[in-house]
């Protein structure tokens, strides 16, 4: 195994820093790793919400992730922002050809539909392609109303409820679900990975539990949670190893995020409050 593993980030732009590429960069780095970048979408965005985005002819797109992959060993990619059905088919043709089985990166995909400010990420005639594409992944990392969607549910309420859904995620595609409970309400906040039923077996779920920080500043959190994984999974961690770490970590950036003085809205996390 390389001694510093390389992740690479598939994802839109946050030209304030909070989240897309800009925030798994920095968690990559923070998890110890060489970060990458390919970019699918340039958003012009910022703490309070999006303006316009502007997404590359997909041949660009192409030659961009064909630069990385014919250069670079990758151990582990992080998908985030896909936004149109033309972008989702040319980075699933792209993963098709380039790893077509055996030694493939870890691969983890954040299933991006709506920013924290509440404005679409993806388009609402690609959610059938980003749900074709999920079977690729080996961890996905839905929020509660992304789940939903998948789920083709109403959003959860109660912690049962999104296991049920998550369960029901992750037996459609074959993947690891982490179930995150940061849109719910309480005194804590659990995320939960999910396993998919294989050979009729279930392995129990895992669990990890923090108190709910109070701040406005969540711009990102999803995004870094997501890039984390993929980092220590490159690394050899297998997902219940990592959920403690990257839920200890989250909650040390939450805690720290109202340090920073970016924007009027939903500011930053502070990536490395555990290192500063
Ligand atoms: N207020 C909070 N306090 C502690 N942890 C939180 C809080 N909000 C979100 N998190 C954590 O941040 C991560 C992202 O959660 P969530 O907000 O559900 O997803 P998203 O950012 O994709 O909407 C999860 O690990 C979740 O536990
Ligand atoms: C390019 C891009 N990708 C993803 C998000 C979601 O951010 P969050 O993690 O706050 O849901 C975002 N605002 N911008």
């Amino acid at each position: 195994m390389r001694q510093i593993p390389n992740i690479l980030s598939i994802a839109g732009t946050d030209p304030t820093g909070g989240a897309g590429i800009q925030a798994d960069l920095k968690s990559f780095a923070a998890f110890q790793g060489y970060g990458m970048c390919v970019v699918t979408a340039l958003v012009a965005q910022n703490t309070q919400g999006v303006r316009e985005i502007h997404v590359p002819p997909v041949d660009f797109l192409r030659a961009q992730l064909d630069a990385v992959s014919d250069d670079v060993a990758v151990d582990a990619v992080k998908i985030g922002m896909l936004g149109t059905v033309p972008i989702i088919n040319t980075v699933a043709q792209w993963w098709d050809s380039t790893y077509p089985q055996g030694q493939r990166p870890a691969l983890v995909v954040d299933p991006v539909m709506v920013a924290t400010s509440g404005d679409r990420l993806l388009d609402a005639e690609a959610e059938g392609a980003l749900i074709d594409f999920l079977h690729r992944a080996d961890l996905i990392t839905p929020n509660v109303p992304e789940l939903a969607l998948l789920a083709g549910a109403e959003p959860a309420a109660e912690e049962p409820d999104l296991l049920d859904q998550a369960q029901r995620v992750a037996d459609a595609h074959d993947v690891v679900v982490l179930s995150k409970g940061g849109h719910l309400t309480g005194a804590e906040v659990t995320d939960t990975l999910v396993f998919p039923k294989r050979d009729g077996q279930r392995p129990e779920p895992v669990s990890a539990v923090s108190p709910r920080v109070d701040t406005k500043n969540t711009h990102g959190t999803g995004c870094s949670v997501s890039a984390a994984f993929a980092t220590l999974a490159a690394g050899g961690y297998s997902w219940a190893e990592s959920l403690p770490l990257v839920k200890e970590w989250m909650t040390a950036a939450l805690g720290a995020a109202d340090e920073l003085e970016v924007g009027l809205g939903h500011g930053p996390i502070q990536h490395f409050a555990q290192l500063w």
